[in-house]
């Protein structure tokens, strides 16, 4: 029909076949809010499907040596790579995040995460220890769990889902993976690309569709031993009830609500660009944004003006705009949410010192009913407001006055969450002591989102159980066991 336009149907991926499905969901264009896609809307049939399909594929896959998978790992990551561009291309229409952003960061780390996993799987060592009064000796041997659940979010779509893909079929398990309803096209496309790079059907299995509806028939199945979730809290606690009986083994990456400390001798050239990428990256919707900035009060009037002023230029634009900092919010319901904490730090006092109410969206007219926002922030609010407590994980972070050190890392750790914080001073020692006392996973010192990939990423308190990591994944993704010989 002329002027009706074709939407994009995805299909779920299993055992080496995209397969239709009875019922589809519709996913939005961000930019426009223009339905634009097709997701199956899968249930239990299909993870019955992709189970038979893991579980016929799990003895050779997991019997091949490490450097065999290795080798099919960096194939997975140079077909990626080739398909850079295009990729790109999808994951920002899909999401609503800069094509820039999409570029250089979610694709490239996607491609990384398999030649990153494709290299450390060649590299882990057992333990073994002696009794040899005893006549004994002890080691430890690691094998693959079996068939992996992984359920990623919508704000960093490939680059999450492969982040998780790839250590669990290094360590030889067989995939089960469900991408957010609201972000599967990277995933889609991800599907096929394996063929290419010579990963065996039922290796991976990609079933598309809701938390409520997929998310838990995948987590309740028996046959399913572990589950790595990253997502909200909510989420993460109902998949824990439905992992209980079967006593699955879990990771969970959950939210945050990241500390700055800034310190009176910080570099506020430095400081400051990294504190506006930090709480405004992706639209804010990265579970290691920014959203408390805590200054010391002899900076705070200077460092409030330049941040506001850094933030004004912080440009709201079209996603395939190069000169955009930050595209669409992910829906239509999320950009309610992430408006109505503004307003209710309005109705409480707070100031919003520029973005949402107080400037101008300026779009084109084709996008004047996407998820747009403008970057914003408020001050003259208490610690124990919700915008100061809950994560909202949108363009919104807080800038509060501190006096003391001791004061100040009473209140950065004084949130329900604890997984990112950035501290900035000169001071080394200051420094030392200040990230030892902070309750949180990860602290970057003079800096934001410099990733070391080998060491442990996740947080502590309502952020998370457990970490991923080169040696962490490793830990997760495998049994271990202790055998002893006498002899
Ligand atoms: N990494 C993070 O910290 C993230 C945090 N969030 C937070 O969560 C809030 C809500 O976003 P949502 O997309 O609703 O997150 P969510 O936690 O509901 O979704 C994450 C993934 O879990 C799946 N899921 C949802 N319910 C499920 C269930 N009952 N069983 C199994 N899987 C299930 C979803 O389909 C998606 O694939 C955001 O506003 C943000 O605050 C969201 C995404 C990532
Ligand atoms: N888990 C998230 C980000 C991880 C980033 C990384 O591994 O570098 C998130 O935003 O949910």
């Amino acid at each position: 029909m002329a002027g009706k336009r074709e939407l994009l149907m995805l299909e779920n991926f299993i055992g080496g076949k995209f397969l239709p499905c009875n019922s589809y969901i519709d996913s939005y264009d961000p930019s426009t809010g223009e339905v634009y896609c097709k997701v199956p809307n899968s249930g239990k049939e299909e993870i019955e499907a992709a189970v038979e399909a893991a579980r016929e594929a799990f003895p050779a896959w997991s019997s091949r040596s490490p450097q065999e998978r290795s080798l099919i790992l960096n194939r997975l990551a140079d077909v990626l790579e080739q398909s850079l561009e295009e990729l790109a291309q999808a994951e920002s229409k899909d999401q609503g995040k800069t094509l820039t952003l999409a570029r250089t960061m979610d694709i490239p780390r996607s491609v990384l995460n398999f030649r990153f996993f494709a290299s450390s799987i060649l590299h882990h060592v057992s333990e073994c220890t002696q009794m040899s009064h005893m006549g004994c000796m002890h080691y430890t041997v690691r094998t693959p769990v079996g068939i992996a659940g992984l359920i990623s979010p919508w704000n960093l779509p490939l680059y999450l889902l492969t982040w998780k893909i790839a250590p669990a079929i290094a360590a030889g398990n067989t995939v089960i993976a469900k991408p957010s309803e609201l972000t599967s096209v990277t995933a889609w496309m991800f599907c096929k690309l394996l063929d290419k790079a010579g990963v065996p059907p039922g290796v991976i299995n990609i079933v598309f569709g809701t938390g409520p509806r997929v998310g838990e028939a995948l987590v309740s199945h028996p046959e399913v031993p572990l589950i790595s979730f990253t997502g909200s809290q909510p989420t993460a606690e109902r998949i824990t009830q439905l992992s209980a009986p079967h006593c699955k083994k879990l990771s969970l990456e959950l939210g945050g609500k990241n500390p700055a400390i800034i310190f009176e001798d910080a570099n506020l050239e430095e400081c400051i660009p990294a504190t506006v990428r930090s709480s405004f990256a992706n639209q804010g919707e990265i579970c290691l944004c920014t959203s408390r900035i805590f200054v010391q009060r002899s900076i705070y009037s200077e460092f409030l003006k330049r941040f506001v002023e850094a933030t004004r230029k912080w440009k709201v634009g079209i996603p395939s705009d190069p000169s955009a900092n930050m595209g669409a919010l992910i829906s239509k319901a999320h950009l309610e949410k992430v408006r109505s904490y503004v307003l209710k730090a309005q109705t409480e006092g707070a100031r919003i010192l520029c973005g949402e109410g107080v400037d101008q969206l300026s779009l084109p007219l084709r996008n004047q009913a996407g998820y747009f926002m403008l970057p914003t922030v408020i001050t003259d609010i208490k610690d124990e407001s919700c915008c100061m407590t809950e994560e909202i994980f949108g363009p919104v972070t807080c800038v509060v006055p501190f006096d003391s050190e001791e004061e100040v890392t009473t209140r950065a750790n004084s949130v329900r969450y604890g997984l990112a914080a950035t501290v900035w001073s000169k001071d080394v020692g200051r420094i030392h002591r200040v990230a030892k006392k902070l309750q949180s996973g990860l602290v970057w010192t003079n800096c934001w989102l410099i990733r070391e990939l080998n060491l442990p990423f996740g947080g502590m308190k309502s952020s998370g159980i457990g970490r991923e990591g080169a040696k962490d994944s490793y830990d997760f993704f495998t049994e271990i066991k202790t055998i002893t010989i006498k002899y």
